[in-house]
C-alpha cells in the first residue's frame, strides 16, 4: 500500500477529502446543537412560570450538557482543520507477530474512519506510535494495556506536509530523524517555543512517556530540549490519563511571565487546553497570604550582580544549604518539646491534670502545631464535662478555648521564625530591610515554618506539578513544594545555568529532598550551532555535552575603543539583522541598568526592552538581561559590554554562559577596554 511518492500524494488527497467530509459532518452537528440549544432556551423562557425547582435544575443541566457537547464538537473541528494542513508526519509499516501488516500513519491527533472503524491517523501519543520514535527497521515492540505487542517494522517514512501539500518524503534507508531534525533546527526561530512531535529523539521519548516516576528530574545541558520535553510529557500524560487528569489539574511553576508566554503555544498546538501557570513568587505571596512584602528573586540577583556585601552573600549561602533545612527541622522538634508549657487549668471545681493536657497535646502530633489547640480544648471540655457531670456554660467553654493557646510560647509564625535564629545562636542572619521587607532568602523558610506549624492545603487539587529552572531553587523551596504538592512531579533545569551560584541546586541536591526521584541526564544540545556551543564551553566547560552536528558562522568577539563605539557597531548589526531573514535578535546584558542604557542608546523603532514587569515575548529585536533571557532563544545574540569590568565574579560568569547559550545561529560579543577573563582566549576577531 502507498509505495511510491505518487501513491503517497494520492493517499494524502484521499485523507484530506475524508477530513473535509468529517469537518462538514461536525458543522452539521454543531448547527444542530445550537438550534436545539436555542429551542430549549426559548422553551424554558416561555414555560418558566409553570416549572418547579426540579424542572429548572434539570433544564439547566440539559443546557449545560448540550453546550458542553457543542464545545467538544468545536474543539474537534479545530483539530481536524489543523490535520487538514498537515495530517501526518510519519509512517511505520508494522507486522505484529503472526498477523498482517498494518501501515500506521502518525500525526498530531488521531483521525478515525467511523464507518469502517479504522484508524487513519494515530495520535503521536498512542501506544503504537511510540515505535516510530523508538525503533528503526527490524524487530520492534510496544506496550498495550493487554501486554507487549511484538513484531517487525518493515517500512519507516517521514513526511513534511505543509498547507496540505507534500513538501518532501524521506525513506527509511537514510537516517531520517537526523535529516528532518537538521532541517527543523536550521530554521529561524518563532516568537514562541514550538512543538517537536515530528522529531522527538529516542532518549527524549523515554522521558516524555515515562509513567512510573513519582518525581522525574531532568538535568539537561543548555538547549537539550528540557522545556520542550516537559511540555510534551504533560501532553502525553493528559492523553494517557484523560479519564483522571485534565489540563486544569496540572500546574506549571515558571520563572517569570515572559517565559510563561514563550512556552504558552506548545500545549494548545498539541491540542490541549491552557495549563494553569504560576510564578514562584506568586506562589510565595499566596502562601504568605499577601501579608509579608518581600524582595523578589530578580532583585536578589540584581544586588548580587551590583556589588553585594559579604554578609548578604553569607545569608543566602547559609539559607540555601541542606544544613539550614535540617536546622529548621530540628528547631521544629525543639518547639514541639519545649514551647508548650502546661499550666494549671481550673474550671469550676474541676482541675485538669497537667499530664492529661500534655498527653492530649502529644496525641495530636500529626496535626500542625498551631492548629492543635482547638482540638486539645475540645478534649479538655469533654474531660471537665465528664468529671463535673454537667454541661459547661458558654463562658467556661470560651475560657478553656483561650487558656490552651496561652500555654504555648508563640502564636505567629514570623515570631517563631525570628526565634529560630535566636535558638540557632545567629540572630544576625535575619535581616529585614528598611521598607520593611523580607529578604528573598527568608521567604521560603518562613513559608516552610508556616506549612509545618499551620498546614496549608490550597494546592491539594493539583495532580501534576511541573517545575522549570530547577537550579534556581533551594532545598527549603523543594521541601515546601514536596509538602504542598503530594502529586507526581516533573522537575527540570541545568545547574550550569544558575543565575545565583550561592543558592543553586543540582539534580543530586533535589534528589536529597525527593529520594524517590528518577533522574535523567540529557547531554545532546539542539539549539546552537557547533561553533556557538564550543564557544560557550570555554566559559563553563562540560565534557559530556554533545552538540548536534550543525554548523554556522564562528562567534565574533570585537573590541572597541569606547562604549559609544560599541553601541554604534551594534546599530550597524541591527541593520544587517533586518535584512538577514532572521526573525529574532536578543541583545543580552548583564544587568537591567545596562539593558536600559543600551535601549536608550540604540533607540530604534521595533526594539523591545524586557523588564521584570514584562509579560510577553515578541519576535524582532529584544534587549534584556541574561536572567530574564533564561529559557528563551534567539536566531542571533549580541552580548554587549563583555569587558573585564562587567564580567568578573562567579555570578557574572553564569550570566555570560546563559547569554551565549541563547543563540541558535549567530553570536557576537562586544567590549571596550579589557575583555573579561572568561573569554580571554579568543579576543579580537573583526566586527562588521
Ligand atoms: N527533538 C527535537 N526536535 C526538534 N527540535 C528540538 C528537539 N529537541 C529540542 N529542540 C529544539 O531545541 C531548542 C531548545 O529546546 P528547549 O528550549 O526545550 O531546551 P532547554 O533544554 O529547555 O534549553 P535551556 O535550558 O538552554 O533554556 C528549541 O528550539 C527546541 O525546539
Amino acid at each position: 500500500m502507498n509505495t511510491t511518492t505518487q501513491e503517497e500524494r494520492e493517499y494524502l488527497e484521499e485523507i484530506k477529502e475524508q477530513l473535509t467530509l468529517a469537518i462538514r459532518r461536525i458543522d452539521g452537528s454543531v448547527k444542530q446543537f445550537s438550534d436545539e440549544l436555542r429551542e430549549k432556551k426559548q422553551y424554558i423562557h416561555e414555560h418558566q412560570s409553570s416549572m418547579d425547582d426540579a424542572d429548572m435544575v434539570s433544564a439547566g443541566q440539559s443546557i449545560n450538557r448540550m453546550a458542553f457537547t457543542g464545545e467538544a464538537a468545536v474543539a474537534r473541528k479545530r483539530k481536524l482543520l489543523k490535520l487538514g494542513q498537515s495530517p501526518y508526519f510519519g509512517r511505520i509499516d508494522f507486522v505484529p507477530r503472526g498477523q498482517q501488516k498494518m501501515p500506521v500513519y502518525i500525526g498530531m491527533y488521531s483521525f478515525i474512519d467511523e464507518q469502517r472503524r479504522q484508524s487513519l491517523i494515530y495520535d503521536w501519543r498512542a501506544p503504537i506510535s511510540s515505535m516510530f520514535y523508538d525503533f528503526e527497521l527490524g524487530p520492534a515492540a510496544f506496550s498495550t494495556p493487554a501486554g507487549v505487542m511484538e513484531g517487525t517494522i518493515e517500512l519507516k517514512r517521514q513526511y513534511k506536509i505543509r498547507d496540505g501539500r507534500l513538501e518532501f518524503m524521506l525513506e527509511n534507508d537514510v537516517n531520517i530523524h537526523d535529516d528532518v531534525l537538521q532541517r527543523e533546527l536550521a530554521k529561524s526561530s518563532d516568537d514562541k517555543l514550538k512543538n517537536i512531535v515530528a522529531t522527538i529523539q529516542r532518549d527524549q521519548n523515554a522521558v516524555i512517556r515515562n509513567e512510573t516516576a513519582p518525581v522525574m528530574v531532568i538535568q539537561g545541558v543548555a538547549g537539550s530540549g528540557k522545556t520542550s520535553i516537559a511540555l510534551h510529557r504533560i501532553a502525553f500524560l493528559l492523553y494517557r490519563y484523560r479519564e483522571s487528569i485534565a489540563a486544569k489539574d496540572v500546574l506549571i511553576i515558571s520563572p517569570n511571565k515572559v517565559f510563561a508566554d514563550y512556552i504558552s503555544n506548545v500545549l494548545p498546538e498539541l491540542g490541549e487546553e491552557h495549563i494553569p501557570e504560576l510564578g514562584m513568587e506568586e506562589l510565595a505571596a499566596d502562601l504568605l497570604e499577601h501579608r509579608h512584602p518581600f524582595q523578589t528573586f530578580f532583585e536578589q540577583v540584581s544586588v548580587l550582580l551590583d556589588n553585594p556585601a559579604p554578609a548578604f552573600i553569607e545569608r543566602i549561602r547559609f539559607k540555601s544549604s541542606f544544613e539550614f533545612l535540617s536546622q529548621l527541622n530540628q528547631y521544629l522538634i525543639y518547639v514541639e518539646n519545649n514551647y508548650f508549657t502546661v499550666k494549671e487549668l481550673r474550671v469550676g471545681q474541676t482541675v485538669v491534670p497537667l499530664p492529661f493536657l500534655l498527653a492530649k497535646f502529644r496525641t495530636f502530633h500529626r496535626v500542625p502545631l498551631l492548629k492543635r489547640f482547638a482540638l486539645v480544648a475540645e478534649e479538655v471540655r469533654a474531660y471537665v464535662r465528664e468529671a463535673a457531670r454537667r454541661k459547661l456554660t458558654n463562658q467556661e467553654k470560651n475560657a478553656i478555648g483561650e487558656a490552651i493557646p496561652r500555654m504555648f510560647r508563640f502564636h505567629q509564625v514570623p515570631d517563631l521564625y525570628r526565634d529560630f535564629y535566636r535558638w540557632l545562636g545567629k540572630p544576625e542572619l535575619l535581616k529585614i530591610d528598611q521598607n520593611p521587607r523580607l529578604e528573598y532568602a527568608d521567604v521560603f523558610p518562613l513559608i516552610y515554618l508556616r506549612l509545618r506549624l499551620e498546614g496549608i492545603s490550597a494546592y491539594d487539587h493539583v495532580k501534576h506539578l511541573l517545575v522549570d529552572e530547577m537550579q534556581d531553587y533551594t532545598p527549603v523551596q523543594y521541601a515546601v513544594l514536596s509538602r504542598l504538592f503530594a502529586c507526581r512531579k516533573t522537575i527540570l533545569g541545568d545547574v550550569s545555568q544558575t543565575v545565583n551560584p550561592y543558592s543553586s541546586s543540582s539534580a543530586e541536591t533535589i534528589e536529597r529532598v525527593f529520594p524517590q526521584a528518577e533522574i535523567v541526564k540529557l547531554y545532546r544540545s539542539y539549539r546552537s550551532t557547533v561553533e556557538i556551543t564550543a564557544f560557550a564551553q570555554r566559559i563553563t566547560p562540560n565534557p559530556h555535552i554533545i552538540p548536534l552536528e550543525r554548523h554556522g558562522p564562528e562567534p565574533v568577539v570585537a573590541r572597541f575603543a569606547s562604549q559609544d563605539e560599541e553601541l554604534q557597531a551594534i546599530q550597524r548589526l541591527l541593520l544587517t539583522f533586518r535584512s538577514s531573514g532572521n526573525h529574532s535578535l536578543g541583545i543580552i546584558c548583564k544587568t537591567q541598568r545596562q539593558a536600559a542604557a543600551a535601549y536608550q542608546a540604540l533607540q530604534a523603532p521595533g526594539i523591545q526592552l524586557l523588564t521584570e514587569e514584562s509579560t510577553t515575548f515578541q519576535e524582532g529585536v529584544i534587549i534584556t538581561t541574561a536572567h530574564l533571557a533564561k529559557g528563551l532563544e534567539f536566531d542571533e545574540v549580541i552580548v554587549p559590554f563583555a569587558s573585564a569590568r562587567t564580567y568578573k565574579t562567579e555570578v557574572d560568569k553564569s550570566m555570560l554562559y546563559v547569554a551565549c547559550t541563547r543563540a541558535m545561529h549567530q553570536l557576537t560579543l562586544t567590549y571596550s577596554n579589557e575583555i573579561t577573563e572568561f573569554l580571554q582566549v579568543r579576543a579580537d576577531n573583526q566586527l562588521v
